[in-house]
């Protein structure tokens, strides 16, 4: 498996508990990395792997128009929507913070760790 990162890769979204929170879009700063399948044969095809450009561009337009409570939350959907988009993603690490937060805190985040689902078998398999 070959990674790919976008690391300090900034979005907006409408997220946070908090009333005062409801009202703006926030920054959420994203590192990601990914795992994809790696080609047989070596290619220098932009085909055979993930443009990353269009990973940050999908997930940008993706998280702009939704809005979450939790950074738990935004984690879980973009994870799924990475797999649902690009299907040559077999793993992902995504890690988010939200900048300035917390007051004498560096930075305030969570981290996940997701794998490509196991298709669904037929029922007679
Ligand atoms: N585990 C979490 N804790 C908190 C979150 C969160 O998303 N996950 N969010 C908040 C507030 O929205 C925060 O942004 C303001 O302090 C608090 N704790």
């Amino acid at each position: 498996m070959d990674k790919i990162f976008l690391h300090g890769m900034q979005a907006q979204t409408l997220i946070g508990v908090y009333e005062w929170e409801r009202q703006n879009k926030q920054t959420i700063v994203f590192d990601l990395d990914i795992g994809i399948e790696t080609p047989q044969v070596p290619t220098d095809d932009i085909g055979t792997t993930v443009h990353y450009g269009d990973v940050c561009a999908r997930v940008r337009a993706d998280v702009a128009a939704r809005d979450f409570l939790l950074l738990e939350s935004l984690a879980e959907h973009v994870a799924r929507f990475l797999f649902e988009s690009f299907d040559k993603i077999v793993w992902l690490r995504l890690r988010l913070c939200k900048p300035g937060i917390l007051p004498d805190v560096r930075e305030v985040g969570v981290e996940i760790e997701r794998s490509r689902p196991a298709p669904l078998g037929r029922v007679s398999d």
